[in-house]
């Protein structure tokens, strides 16, 4: 059965009210990455457990903590974002979330992304060295800016840090918007290590997000290849629809609503189940 969650801050800052429009839609998930137009890392004790009294009262699991570990320049200092990863870990654990997203590293403006290619894999290997000490698993997101942006370099870094404790999430906008094409170029390639899909479409002429299916991420081939070979894990609305910034998105709750009828539109033709 498939899975639906979605990055309920880009409905709200009010978590209670990320809760109600999440449960109203049907989603039995969540990926939290803020509440309280603050980042979930950067949550103090209390509100960590304001924010799991109230998914628990609306009966909400976390499918992820969609954090910000790997959004750091490659040349910053690694240790403070290492213990950084260390509390990630502890947040993940105090939501009973299975995964924890990553980046790995933005790159300064004209880098040869070859000059930077070992310090990320060691980066990413200490990463995932935290997420098997706390039985976590990290799930690597593709993305603008960063290492990991086209298929080629995402398989690189899982394949070289080699661990059960990193996996792949797979975002079709944000390889549209480096010009990739992600199912034609980056699906046989990555599947053996997908964990995890956010469901987020964009057009290639100029980068704009799009609900799913309305632009150039192929993601009806994407699902239907998945549904073919068996896929079985999560798929997390990230809309992007309203506002986009380099550590998130923002839709509100009518444009949320949006993003999820057109992808459950699309399963429904498709006649896939998902809860
Ligand atoms: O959660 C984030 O940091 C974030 C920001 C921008 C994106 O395009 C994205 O996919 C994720």
């Amino acid at each position: 059965m498939w899975t639906l969650s979605g990055f309920s801050d880009e409905i709200s800052p009010d978590l209670e009210l990320q809760a109600t429009t999440a449960t109203g839609l049907g989603l039995t998930h969540i990926e939290f990455r803020s509440a309280w137009n603050t980042n979930v890392l950067d949550l103090d004790a209390e509100q960590l457990a304001e924010a799991k009294r109230i998914l628990d009262a609306h009966g909400l699991k976390v499918s992820s903590i969609g954090s910000p570990i790997g959004k750091i320049f490659i040349d910053e200092d690694f240790g403070p974002h290492l213990d950084r990863m260390r509390h990630a870990a502890d947040v993940a654990k105090h939501f009973g979330a299975p995964y924890i997203r990553v980046f790995s590293f933005f790159l300064r403006p004209g880098t040869d992304p070859a000059e930077v290619r070992d310090e990320v894999i060691t980066r990413m290997r200490a990463l995932a060295e935290v997420a098997t000490e706390a039985d976590v698993v990290l799930l690597h997101e593709n993305e603008k800016e960063i290492y990991g942006d086209i298929p080629e370099r995402c398989l690189d870094i899982v394949e070289s840090v080699d661990s059960p404790n990193l996996r792949l999430a797979w975002d079709s906008a944000n390889f549209v918007q480096v010009g990739v094409r992600p199912f034609s170029e980056g699906y046989a390639m990555l599947r053996p290590h997908l964990a995890y899909i956010q469901i987020k479409d964009a057009h290639l002429a100029d980068g704009q997000v799009v609900p799913a299916g309305r632009g150039d991420g192929e993601l009806l081939d994407t699902v239907r290849a998945l549904r073919a070979d068996g896929f079985d894990g999560f798929f997390s609305l990230e809309p992007h629809l309203s506002v986009t910034h380099s550590l998130g998105g923002f839709s509100g709750p009518e444009l949320f609503t949006e993003a999820w009828q057109a992808f459950t539109d699309m399963l429904k033709a498709e006649e896939i189940p998902f809860a």
